[in-house]
């Protein structure tokens, strides 16, 4: 998708079902990517470069469990990228961002606004001009991120969407870190009405939450040592 300002790609890697973001600045050819995946780093790079963008920032939305982070890659490749991540992780970046601090892709503006509960330090990104946030693992396709590790608190969580995400307008479109199911993007107005999960009162979501019993993401002990530290191996 190309508008006036923004170029924008959605991308996908196949064995932890991750979706990555390209955002670009039409005018100044300044780009940001979010949540690049490391065995998808060359492919990303490839496109990168053909678009003529210059990165400038590796937005993270959290410490990922079900893979490593291509950010440590990315800056190899392009020296002047900045990789980002909350400053309530915990973990390595070269900018630590507050709760809804700014940062700038050329003459773009995204804001990071904290939504801890799948993680203690999730993030999600409101590109306010055109009408996008990016929720990592807050928020999915009609789903959320799961809650039983990493601080995971479901009440926290509920309360970050809530606030944070679908406190948004209704016409803003959701792009969210992973589907499992074939769906690449959503919107506040659906989400409120038909995510099984969040149009529960507050007491039913905790309880189903706490009784997932998900097997644990295969990548977990590989991914968290690595995410740790900016996806350095
Ligand atoms: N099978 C996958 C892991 C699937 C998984 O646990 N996904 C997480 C996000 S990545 S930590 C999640 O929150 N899922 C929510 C849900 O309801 O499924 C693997 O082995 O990588």
């Amino acid at each position: 998708m190309i508008t006036s300002t923004l170029i924008f790609r959605q991308l996908f890697e196949a064995r932890s079902s991750t979706y990555t973001y390209i955002i670009g600045c039409a005018a100044t050819r300044k780009a940001a990517i979010i949540d690049p995946v490391l065995e998808t780093v060359e492919r990303d790079a490839k496109l990168i470069s053909q678009l003529d963008l210059d990165l400038q920032l590796g937005l993270n939305t959290h410490v990922h469990a079900d893979h490593v982070t291509g950010t440590a890659a990315l800056a190899k490749i392009f020296p002047s990228m900045r990789s980002c991540l909350s400053d309530e992780s915990g973990a390595k970046a070269d900018r630590l961002l507050a709760h809804r601090e700014k940062v700038k892709v050329g003459r773009l503006e995204m804001q990071c606004r904290h939504t801890p509960g799948h993680t203690n330090g999730c993030s999600s990104y409101v590109l306010d001009s055109e009408g996008l946030v990016f929720t990592g693992d807050a928020l999915l396709f009609r789903g959320c991120g799961r809650t039983d590790f990493q601080q995971g608190d479901a009440s926290r969580l509920y309360d970050s969407v809530w606030n944070e995400i679908l406190s948004l307008p209704d016409n803003f479109s959701i792009f969210p870190g992973h589907d499992y199911n074939g769906h690449m993007s959503s919107s506040v107005r659906e989400e409120k009405k038909f995510n099984p999960r969040l149009t529960l009162e507050k007491k039913k979501f905790i309880e189903l939450m706490n009784n997932l019993k998900l097997d644990y993401p295969k990548q977990i002990d590989r991914a968290l040592l690595a995410n740790m530290k900016n996806g350095e191996m």
